[in-house]
C-alpha cells in the first residue's frame, strides 16, 4: 500500500512495487482461474493473466466469441470449455459475461460455487443491484472485484506496450480470511497500472454515471450540440468537425491528458483562455442538473433495470447494432471519416 495525496485527500493505492507479480503468482499458485465470457474484458484479462504465468482457462458458449478464443490460442477441452464446464473446473470464477448475461446463467454458476471457491467480478452491478439481478452468492465463498477503468481492449494493448490500465478493487465477502490478498493478486495478474480501493456499491454507481456522463453519453451530446449549431449557422462540415472533434482529440485532449487543464489552456491563445475561463462555469451550471438527474437515476437502480430489460431481449444485439449504425451514419461522424483519412499519417 502506498499513501497518495489526490488533490488534498489521502488514499491508499497498490502497485506492483508494493504487491509484486511474484507475490501475486504465489498467492494464486494453487488456483485455476476460470474466465467466464470472452467478449471485451474476457480476452484482455485472460490474455494478460496467461502471459503473466497464471493457470487460466476460458468458459464461453459456442459462437463468434468462442471462435475468437480459439484463434487467440485457447484450446478446446484443454483451456477452453463451455461456461458450465469452466465454472466446474475453476476455483477463481471470473464473471466476465455481459451484466445481463450474468443473470441468465446465474443458476448454472451457483450450482458449482462450492465452499472455498472465489467469485470474481469486474463490476459492482450483479451484487449491488442484487434485488434486481437475483445474484446472492453462498456464504462460504469469497466474493471480490477488480474493475478496470477502461475498455478491455485498452487493458490488453496497454499491457502489451508495457503500460497498465488503472483498476479499482473491493472485497464483498471474505470467507477464507484471504480475500483481500487474492483480490490484489488478481489485480496485478490482469495487468493493472495501479489499484485504488472502492466498494461494490460505489463502483457500480460511479461506473454507470461515468459512462452515461462525461466518458460517453455527455461527450457525444456536447459534440453533437456544438456541431449542429455551427452547421445551422452556415459552417461547412469540414469546419464544424475540425472545430468540434478533430482539434479536441488530436491537439487539445492530449495536452490536458499529459499535464492537466491549465496546461492545455496555457498553450492556447489569450483570446481562447479568456473565453474558456468565462464559459466553463456557465456550462458547469447548465449541466449540473442533468448530472444530478443521471446520478439519481443510477442510484435508484433505474438505469440498471433499463439495461437489464433491454440487454436480456433476444434481439438486443441487432437493436444495438442498428443504433450504432445510425450514429456512424450521422453527418458529423461521416465528416470525421474523411477528416481522419486526410491525416498525413493515414495517407
Ligand atoms: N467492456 C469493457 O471493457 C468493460 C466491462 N466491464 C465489466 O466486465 C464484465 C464483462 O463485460 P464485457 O466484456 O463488456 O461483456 P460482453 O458484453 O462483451 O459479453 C461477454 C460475453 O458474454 C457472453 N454472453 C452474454 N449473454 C450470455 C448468456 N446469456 N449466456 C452465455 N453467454 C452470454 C457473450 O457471448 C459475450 O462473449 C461486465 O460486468 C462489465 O460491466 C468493466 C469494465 C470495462
Ligand atoms: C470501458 C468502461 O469502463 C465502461 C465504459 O464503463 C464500460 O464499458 O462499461
Ligand atoms: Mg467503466
Ligand atoms: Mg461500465
Amino acid at each position: 500500500m502506498a499513501e497518495m495525496n489526490f488533490g488534498g485527500v489521502v488514499e491508499n493505492v497498490v502497485t506492483s512495487k508494493e504487491f509484486t507479480l511474484d507475490k501475486a503468482r504465489e498467492v494464486l499458485k494453487n488456483e485455476t482461474i476460470a474466465v467466464i465470457g470472452y467478449g471485451i474484458q474476457g480476452p484482455g484479462q485472460a490474455g494478460n493473466l496467461r502471459d503473466n504465468g497464471f493457470n487460466v482457462i476460458v468458459g464461453q458458449r459456442e459462437g463468434r466469441s468462442y471462435e475468437k478464443a480459439k484463434a487467440d490460442g485457447w484450446v478446446p477441452g484443454k483451456t477452453l470449455f463451455s461456461v458450465e464446464e469452466a465454472v466446474e473446473k475453476g476455483t477463481v470464477i471470473c464473471m466476465l459475461l455481459s451484466d445481463a448475461g450474468q443473470i441468465a446463467v446465474w443458476p448454472t454458476i451457483k450450482k458449482h460455487l462450492t465452499a472455498g471457491k472465489t467469485l470474481y467480478y469486474s463490476h459492482g452491478f450483479a451484487i449491488n443491484w442484487q434485488d434486481r439481478t437475483g445474484v446472492v452468492p453462498p456464504k462460504d465463498i469469497d466474493v471480490i472485484m477488480v474493475a478496470p477503468k477502461g475498455s478491455g481492449t485498452s487493458l490488453r494493448t496497454m499491457f502489451l506496450e508495457g503500460r497498465g490500465l488503472n483498476c479499482s478493487y473491493a472485497v464483498y465477502q471474505d470467507a477464507s480470511g484471504k480475500a483481500k490478498e487474492k483480490t490484489l493478486a488478481m489485480g496485478i495478474g490482469i495487468g493493472s497500472g495501479y489499484l485504488f480501493e472502492t466498494t461494490f456499491q460505489r463502483e457500480a454507481t460511479s461506473d454507470l454515471t461515468g459512462e452515461r456522463g462525461a466518458l460517453m453519453g455527455a461527450i457525444e451530446g456536447l459534440l453533437e450540440a456544438q456541431y449542429n449549431v455551427l452547421r445551422e449557422h452556415g459552417h461547412t462540415p469540414s469546419e464544424a468537425f475540425n472545430e468540434t472533434v478533430e482539434e479536441l482529440t488530436q491537439s487539445l485532449m492530449p495536452l490536458f491528458g499529459e499535464k492537466g487543464m491549465d496546461w492545455m489552456y496555457a498553450n492556447c491563445s489569450t483570446t481562447a483562455q479568456r473565453g474558456a475561463l468565462d464559459w466553463a462555469p456557465r456550462f458547469r451550471e447548465a449541466i449540473t442538473p442533468v448530472m444530478e438527474w443521471l446520478y439519481l437515476s443510477v442510484k435508484t437502480g433505474e438505469e440498471a433495470q433499463i439495461s437489464i430489460d433491454s440487454n436480456s431481449k433476444p434481439d438486443y444485439r441487432e437493436k444495438l447494432n442498428a443504433e450504432l449504425k445510425a450514429m456512424h451514419d450521422m453527418e458529423m461522424w461521416r465528416a470525421g471519416e474523411t477528416v481522419r483519412k486526410l491525416r498525413p499519417e493515414n495517407n
